[in-house]
């Protein structure tokens, strides 16, 4: 991964941190015997991965998506922690979350599996789509890692995941097209993330379908709503999902979203803290009584 200061000599950026430990944690699951890639390409080839659902279709699917008045579609997250904000809600029950997102109408449950500065494991991706794997019209479920390798992409899979994320900023175009490639093969459309006009012509560039956009600089923790906004018109007349990541708060920011063609909105925080989380939810997307 490229240094994002000015120059080597800078401290690191807290992306650059996480991706240097997650390089050593996926060094270890890959010498771990049961966990070692030749055993993981085993299994998937054995079709012991669960079944998919396609991510496209789903996203486009809300529960307000066939009325009059369509709104956003959600990605809920499952976020016990993180680097800027510390413990939010580290004892949730991943699997009663996940229920509670499906039954409110998202489209997408995000879980994060970072262990160190998130509190996520690959079993909170595995009870989060156990939870809902019997819903009609379940969510697809999103493996929210800091992903660089193929073998990571194999682990979602297995684990139950029906797309990874790809950060743009953490990847080289060279490595960004394989994973892309890697992951579609396994059925897997990802969710590429980007956080500036640049990132978005790379994510274009391999023919990510998904683009979401992240209002939190991941170098200095930053939020800017107006990103989002701001690399709207990029996308406009091609077939691309955009969604707006981080920072959403309440039905203000969905409402100036949804005017200028954002396609979904991925919200953590606000929903692990919300006190009731389905009126939360029903009342930030405007979506009708089910
Ligand atoms: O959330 C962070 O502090 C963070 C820091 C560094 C890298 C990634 C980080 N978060 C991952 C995410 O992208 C967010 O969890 C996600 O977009 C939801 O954001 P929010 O609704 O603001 O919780």
């Amino acid at each position: 991964m490229s240094k994002g200061g000015d120059s080597a000599s800078n401290p690191p950026t807290i992306l650059e941190k996480i991706y240097a430990q997650r390089q050593k944690d996926v060094e270890i699951a890959k010498a771990t015997p049961g966990t070692r890639p030749e055993e993981l390409e085993a299994y998937l080839k054995m079709g012991l991965a669960p079944p998919l659902i396609p991510l496209v279709p789903r996203l486009k699917r809300n529960p307000s998506s066939a009325t009059a008045r369509p709104s956003l579609s959600l990605m809920a997250e499952i976020k016990r922690a993180s680097p800027s904000k510390g413990d939010i809600a580290p004892y949730v029950n991943p699997a009663a979350q996940a229920l509670l997102y499906a039954q409110a109408g998202a489209s997408v449950i995000s879980v994060l599996t970072e262990p160190t500065w998130f509190k996520g494991s690959l079993l909170d991706l595995r009870l989060a789509r156990q939870a809902v794997d019997a819903l009609p019209d379940r969510p697809a479920l999103l493996r929210k890692e800091f992903v660089f390798a193929e073998y990571q992409i194999a682990e979602a899979r297995l684990w139950g995941a029906d797309t990874v994320l790809l950060i743009v900023a953490m990847l080289a175009q060279e490595q960004l097209e394989r994973l892309y490639a890697y992951s579609v093969a396994l059925g897997m459309e990802p969710l590429v993330e980007v956080n500036n006009a640049r990132e978005m012509e790379r994510a274009l560039a391999v023919g990510a379908k998904v683009v979401g956009v992240n209002n939190r600089n991941l170098h200095d923790f930053s939020v800017d709503m107006g990103t989002t906004s701001g690399l709207v018109d990029m996308v406009r007349e091609r077939d691309v999902l955009l969604c707006a990541l981080s920072g959403i708060q309440g039905p203000d920011d969905v409402k100036v979203y949804g005017e200028q063609g954002v396609h979904a909105v991925l919200v953590g925080e606000s929903l692990m803290r919300a006190a009731d989380t389905t009126a939360f939810i029903k009342k930030l997307l405007d979506w009708p009584d089910a």
